[in-house]
């Protein structure tokens, strides 16, 4: 982001904490940065945590913001957007991180010719290793998708995609940190049922994850090539493989992708 720019979040959830986290990481000062919350306790949470100042409701929010960051739940966005109708002129930008819906609904609910960006972040931005698309709305100028992909990428890596594109994303990359979560639970679990303790499987679990990521991140080698030197002929790793493509763990990872776009989809007409 632009420095010394003064954004603005609309809602102060999960994901609202985890940028707010990531851009004063990134070096952003707290004075540049206000968010509006209806919920005493996570406002107290969030202005005692960072720093920031709480607005007394949205629209003084946007009306003191040079970029507004909407984070409210999907279900909420004409109540939210309705009252603001008219007030996002055109030296505002709104990035919206809401699941499924699209750059037009927005447009429309604000009125006029905003500066829109969709975006679908996930919630590694918390330790900044978040991964984020955005796409483009139909009245952005020259420079905004740069200057959204700089908020992005304070807090982990972007891509621009073509907005037909976004309801694949969240399903992929938006939802995929819960799996990638549940995997670590039921490894954890079946080091457990063949004798080690909890805390003991639970970290060669967690490390055996994040080890693997880093491998392929890091050699830049695909991942079939990868799993081929682990797996020994013969060996225990090709008895395991064998028996997770018997049971589906890749159809049931497309699966639930597939799943997730659909829903994401659907909020947008929802
Ligand atoms: N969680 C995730 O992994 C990801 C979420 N997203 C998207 O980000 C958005 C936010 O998700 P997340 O942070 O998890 O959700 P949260 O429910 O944690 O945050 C939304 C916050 O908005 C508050 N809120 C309710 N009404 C208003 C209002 N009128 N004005 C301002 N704030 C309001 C809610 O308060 P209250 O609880 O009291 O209603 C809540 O604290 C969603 O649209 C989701 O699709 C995108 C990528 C990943
Ligand atoms: O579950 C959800 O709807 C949101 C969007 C992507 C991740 N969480």
């Amino acid at each position: 982001m632009v420095n010394g720019e003064k954004i603005g979040f609309i809602g102060g959830g999960n994901m609202a904490e985890a940028f707010i986290n990531g851009l004063l990481n990134a070096g952003a000062r707290t004075e540049n940065i206000r968010f509006f919350e209806p919920n005493h306790d996570r406002r107290q949470h969030i202005a005692e945590t960072y720093g920031v100042q709480a607005a007394d409701d949205n629209r003084e929010l946007v009306e003191w913001a040079g970029a507004v960051v909407l984070a409210i739940k999907p279900q909420i966005v004409k109540e939210v957007l309705r009252p603001l109708h008219g007030i996002f002129t055109r030296d505002k930008l709104l990035i919206s991180i809401l699941a499924g819906v699209s750059t037009r609904t927005i447009e429309g609910l604000l009125g006029g010719e905003p500066r829109v960006v969709r975006a679908m972040p996930n919630t590694p931005a918390l330790v900044d290793a978040a991964a984020s698309a955005i796409c483009r709305g139909s009245y952005v100028e020259e420079g905004d998708m740069e200057h959204a992909a700089g908020l992005f990428r304070s807090v982990g890596t972007v891509h621009e995609v073509a907005e037909d594109q976004m309801d694949a994303v969240t399903g992929l990359s938006g939802s995929g940190p819960a799996y990638v979560f549940t995997v670590i639970e039921a490894l954890a679990a079946a080091g457990v049922q063949q004798g080690l303790r909890l805390d003991v499987a639970h970290e060669l679990a967690l490390q055996t994850v994040y080890g693997a990521a880093k491998l392929v991140k890091e050699t830049g080698e695909h991942p079939a090539l990868l799993r081929e030197k682990v797996c020994s002929p013969g060996g225990t790793t090709i008895a395991a493989i064998r028996t997770l493509e018997e049971r589906g763990l890749r159809a049931s990872l497309m699966e639930a992708v597939a799943v997730a776009t659909r829903r994401s989809e659907e909020l947008g007409r929802e």
